[in-house]
């Protein structure tokens, strides 16, 4: 990983109904992002925010995947930051806005990286398609998208092959999973982590193994997407689709240090904070003491 880190923030609730998620990057920043970075010896250049258009500018068409056309502006352009950023060299960070911006951050990051492993850790496998939303929701289609399934606009943004390979994604955390995503898990062998194996294996088991299968695989680099709501809403109530049952704080940072340990991260984003939601900033507090976990803080 390079030690020069580029801060990209996508204040974009287009992906989901709920309002307030736009304010995640403000309110991740506020909790002293920066400034922990600095402390851990890192160069930190905050590139500012992917321009959203207001959503009250918008009025809502009767479609089947919602906001289809902001999803796709606001990804194309986040696309053509993080590939700028990884052509400097630089190790992105990206805050959300909803999990939709993950499919413009994968695709900026294959730019670069052409085996790269994808840490999902989240409650959600993501994995939905236009034939198989719940709800129409694009938060819900990020990794879908990026092994090349769902709408054409979506996949072919920046390029039209697969972002990433469905072997090289593993998802922690998982325990709200649509009948079509169970599918697509079988018939593509995604591995994933529910929360039926984090209490059986213990996270320490998850994480060595979640290391040891991308050395085997080996990739050229390693994307972590953290999704809040992976956590137990006990922890980080200010997101928009909570599930109980969730991992723990302890557990979280345990994942987030063996990560580190590893030595294989080149970049990761932290996504759904939705300060309406929240209680006194809690949940971006938690996102900025992980990302601190992440980059290298230890206890002593
Ligand atoms: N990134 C998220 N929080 N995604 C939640 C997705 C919920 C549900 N599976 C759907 O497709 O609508
Ligand atoms: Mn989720
Ligand atoms: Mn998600």
């Amino acid at each position: 990983m390079n030690r020069k880190i580029s801060i990209v923030g996508v204040p974009c609730d287009y992906g989901q109904q709920r309002r307030g998620v736009d304010m995640g990057p403000s309110a991740i920043r506020y909790a002293g992002l920066q400034q922990r970075l600095v402390n851990l010896g890192f160069e930190v250049e905050d590139e500012g925010n992917i321009q959203v258009i207001e959503r009250n500018a918008i009025d809502q068409k009767d479609e089947k995947l919602l906001n289809l056309d902001e999803v796709i502006k606001v990804n194309t352009a986040l696309a053509e930051k993080v590939y700028e950023v990884v052509k400097k060299d630089h190790t992105p960070l990206v805050l959300g806005g909803d999990h939709s911006i993950a499919i413009g951050t994968l695709a900026g990051l294959s730019m670069k990286y052409k085996n790269m492993g994808v840490i999902w850790f989240d409650a959600h496998a993501d994995l939905n398609t236009p034939e198989t939303t719940p709800s129409g929701n694009i938060h819900g289609m990020p990794l879908a998208t990026s092994i090349g399934l769902g709408h054409k606009r979506l996949t072919s943004i920046l390029h039209g092959e697969p972002k990433i390979k469905a072997e090289n994604i593993i998802i922690i955390g998982g325990r709200s999973i649509d009948e079509g995503e169970r599918e697509l898990i079988k018939t593509r062998g995604i591995k994933i982590y529910t929360m039926h194996e984090i209490d059986r294996l213990g996270m320490t088991h998850v994480m060595e193994e979640t290391v040891n299968y991308f050395k085997q695989n080996q990739i050229d680099g390693m994307h972590l997407s953290l999704d809040l709501d992976a956590l137990d809403p006990l922890y980080t109530p200010g997101v928009g689709t909570p599930v109980a049952g969730g991992i723990t704080y302890r557990e979280s940072h345990l994942a987030m240090e063996m990560i580190q340990e590893s030595g294989l991260l080149t970049s990761a984003e932290f996504v759904e904070v939705n300060p309406i939601l929240d209680e006194r900033n809690k949940t971006a507090d938690v996102a900025v003491a992980l990302i601190g976990s992440l980059f290298g803080e230890t206890l002593v």
